[in-house]
């Protein structure tokens, strides 16, 4: 018999006690299209939650959709609060917040039943399998003793863990712990998981990996995602739509497309020569002489404003030609989604650790 874990469980299941899951398996295809247009996953409405010394939301309204969508704050600015009003883990001191269309202070139970939960923090076993831990997980969540077990190696292995599996998870890397607790959260097939700093502890490529992989659990799998972080530009390739929230308070609530788009200004980027070892700084200079709105910079990308001069394009063509430089691409620049945020007060900008070169992430 499954058993049932306290309500405080880190991973927030409760016994649904029902004997059927959704039998897609792990091959539902994700809705598309308008179909999903005007859906409402998770909505709050003037959520507070005051803790004795400190207010961690604020008044939070705001609406999210199908698909990814990242939910953004420096440390401490209510993301985990969030989660686990929604989850009905903890209760709010005003206001009103719904998952799947229930109320999350009345169906906590059955929320739990459709949603999956990854939390921040370690909080795994050290002494059993991977294997045996979600197999665990998903007996707790109400599915048959064979079905767990099937479903357990599905998603171990969409996860991306093989043979390692079988070892206790104590000796695991972070990464291998992180999608572990991944893959605890996606075993009984929900329509809906909350992951919470999944990337936390991660070098860059296993940061790529991670969001590469939480991508797919929409793509692939049509489980709507919501997921946090305090590192700005690290959801701008996995979400579809970011919510930032400073100090309990929305900052903003937009698609993805929305926050980065295109502007007046072209992106250029050319290959280094014998002749000229940093290509980009000479086009600069041979554009800039040319009589073109070179904007300052260093890097590989040359950005030129062409205003409404046609004759611009011609221009770069021809003295990246003249300068023997190979043009690799130029195209229109898109807002970087931390460029958004350049001009913010001081006052929200928060902590956080920007993560190595070659990462996509901006502390915010
Ligand atoms: N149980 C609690 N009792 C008192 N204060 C709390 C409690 N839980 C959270 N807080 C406070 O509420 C604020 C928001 O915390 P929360 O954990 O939601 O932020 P966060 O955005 O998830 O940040 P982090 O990524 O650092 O966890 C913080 O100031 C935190 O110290």
């Amino acid at each position: 018999m499954p058993g049932r874990l306290p309500a405080d469980s880190p991973y927030g299941r409760l016994i649904p006690g029902k004997d059927s899951f959704r039998d897609s398996g792990l091959t539902c295809p994700a809705p598309q299209g308008d179909s999903v247009l005007g859906v409402t996953v998770i909505a709050t409405d003037g959520l507070t939650k005051r803790y004795p010394s400190v207010t961690a939301l604020d008044g939070l309204t705001v609406d999210i959709g199908p698909g990814v969508t990242g939910l953004v704050g420096a440390n401490g600015a209510g993301k985990s609060t969030l989660i686990k009003i929604l989850l009905g883990l903890a209760p709010a001191t005003e206001g009103r917040a719904s998952v799947l269309g229930r109320n999350s202070a009345l169906d906590g139970a059955a929320i739990r039943e459709q949603v999956g939960y990854m939390p921040e923090h370690d909080c795994l076993p050290p002494d059993i399998s991977a294997t045996e831990f979600v197999v665990h997980m998903a007996r707790m969540s109400g599915l048959p003793r064979t079905a767990a077990r099937e479903r357990t190696a599905d998603t171990l292995r969409h996860v991306g863990l093989y043979e390692e599996r079988y070892r206790p998870i104590g000796g695991y890397s972070t990464g291998m712990k992180q999608r572990v607790k991944l893959a605890q959260a996606l075993v009984h097939d929900p329509k809906l998981v909350l992951l919470d700093e999944p990337t936390n502890g991660l070098d860059p490529a296993g940061r790529d990996e991670m969001l590469g992989l939480i991508r797919r659990v929409w793509t692939d799998f049509g489980i709507s995602v919501l997921v946090t972080s305090h590192l700005l530009g690290e959801l701008e390739r996995t979400g579809d739509h970011i919510v930032v929230i400073d100090g309990g308070r929305l900052l903003r609530s937009e698609s993805i497309a929305g926050f980065t788009q295109t502007t007046s200004t072209l992106l250029i980027e050319v290959t280094d020569t014998d002749a000229h070892p940093d290509g980009a700084g000479a086009l600069r200079t041979a554009l800039a002489a040319a009589g073109l709105a070179v904007e300052p910079g260093e890097g590989r990308n040359v950005h030129v404003d062409p205003g409404e001069d046609q004759a611009a394009y011609d221009t770069i063509r021809d003295t990246v030609a003249e300068l023997g430089l190979g043009l690799v691409r130029m195209e229109q620049h898109r807002h970087r989604i931390a460029e958004v945020f350049q001009d913010r007060e001081p006052a929200a900008v928060g902590s956080g650790s920007a993560p190595a070169e070659g990462s996509t992430g901006h502390a915010v």
